[in-house]
């Protein structure tokens, strides 16, 4: 994989340099509660704009679908960008339309410059390769090089992390290098006991590598979202929780796995249930109640994971060599649910292991809950992408660098 240092070495100045970053970060309204993803793809975006490159930063923010939509703007992002760089960068309000071109060719040596969501054009999702590839080739005529640094987006095979590489000179970023040092090391020799603990809301997603991790993990920890379809498939009441019922019988097969093959696969003893989801943006007091995993009310979903289960994960982090964590074992945000997460948080600044903890969300909720990320080995931004490293697959965002 070429280095962004190589590209710095052959000279940037004046050419237009396509940063591929992962600006996902988590917003209350139009105020960012952290700002973790954007500091870190900084020093790429710094060292090239102290090189002369006139950089042109891209990236996707939730998940709009295919169209414009204002709720998930990069705008405040662009903001943020700006005061971390003590600079003023410029903001397209669209990704190949006219701002974007204007905005571009506005740029003077060393200026930086944020375009809108990629999201917000059909293209750079899409599962059909020529549409993907249409999207990419407009993207293409904005830039001169393509350097990856997004790696909370690695593992999507996205027009903008797979095909653009592809029609430009290209390199990876210093945060792509950086994550893929400290998971290199994990996959390569795990000291064990290797604790892993999944939650979050990305249901399906988070499933799907259950499967490898069987195979890796001495145990697995499960909470948040995902812990409600194990539930369900054990023959639980579940209640309005998530659950993802085409996965019940995947998930009956992870669980006969585990047993056969010496996992422990660790599910909630006991969950905060309340019958409504909390308010966000108030933080108003939740009405909830501390129930047993297996008597979930029907009207109720469960929201945190309770007392007893904080204790239980804590034990089974407390003796681990390596313990990797993915995903908020509950709806953190809200203070009423945010005790189980603090207590994974607490038990593996507790333990001597080395830590990783992974994914946008579980990284803001470390930080946002106060812990000091120095406690930590390595808190990664990506989620999803550090699982998938993980697992041993091939990353489309990592492949297309290397090539
Ligand atoms: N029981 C639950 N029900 C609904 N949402 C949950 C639950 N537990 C956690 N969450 C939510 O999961 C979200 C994070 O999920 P995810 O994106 O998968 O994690 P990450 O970004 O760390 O990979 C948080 O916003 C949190 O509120
Ligand atoms: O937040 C992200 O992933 P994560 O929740 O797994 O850390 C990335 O920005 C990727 O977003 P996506 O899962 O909508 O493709």
């Amino acid at each position: 994989m070429k280095t962004i240092d190589e590209l710095l070495a052959d000279g940037v100045t004046g050419k237009r340099v396509f940063v591929r970053a992962d600006l996902n970060v988590p917003l209350s309204g139009d105020t960012i509660t952290d700002d973790g993803r954007i500091r870190a793809v900084q020093p790429t975006i710094a060292k090239l704009a102290e090189a002369g490159a006139r950089v042109i930063v891209a990236s996707h923010l939730g998940r709009p679908k295919g169209a414009p939509d204002p709720a998930f703007s990069l705008a405040p992002a662009a903001k943020r960008l700006g005061e971390l760089l003590g600079a003023d960068v410029a903001f397209a309000t669209d990704t190949v339309g006219s701002s974007a071109k204007e905005t571009v060719a506005a740029l003077a040596d060393g200026q930086v410059a944020v375009i809108e969501n990629l999201r917000f054009n059909a293209g750079e999702t899409s599962k059909d390769d020529a549409e993907r590839g249409a999207f990419a080739d407009q993207l293409a005529e904005l830039a001169d090089v393509y350097v990856g640094d997004g790696f909370g987006a690695v593992h999507r095979k996205h027009a903008s992390v797979f095909d653009l590489p592809a029609r430009l000179p290209h390199a990876a970023g210093y945060l792509i290098a950086t994550e893929v040092g400290v998971l290199k090391k994990l996959t390569a020799e795990v000291k064990r006991p290797y604790v892993v603990v999944l939650g979050g809301a990305k249901v399906s997603d988070k499933l799907a590598v259950i499967d490898e991790l069987l195979g890796k993990a001495d145990r697995i920890l499960i909470g948040g979202g995902m812990a409600y379809t194990f539930l369900y498939a054990k023959g639980h009441e579940v209640g309005i929780s998530l659950l993802q019922k085409d996965q019940v019988d995947v998930v009956k097969e992870y669980m006969a796995r585990a047993e056969k093959t010496g996992v422990e696969l660790v599910l909630p003893v006991d969950v905060l249930v309340s019958a409504e989801f909390p308010d966000l943006k108030t933080k108003a007091p939740a009405d909830f109640e501390t129930v047993d995993a297996d008597k979930i009310p029907a009207d109720k979903e469960g929201l945190d994971i309770g007392p007893k289960t904080r204790e239980l994960y804590a034990s089974k982090i407390a003796d681990a060599e390596t313990v990797f964590w993915n995903g908020p074992v509950g709806v953190f945000e809200h203070p009423d649910y945010a005790g189980g997460t603090r207590a994974i948080a607490q038990a593996l600044v507790d333990s001597n292991a080395f830590t990783v903890v992974g994914g946008g969300d579980s990284a803001a909720a470390v930080r946002t809950l106060g812990f000091d990320e120095n406690a930590f080995g390595h808190i990664s931004t990506g989620g999803g992408a550090s699982l998938e490293y993980l697992e041993g697959k091939t990353l489309p965002g990592l492949a297309a660098l290397e090539v």
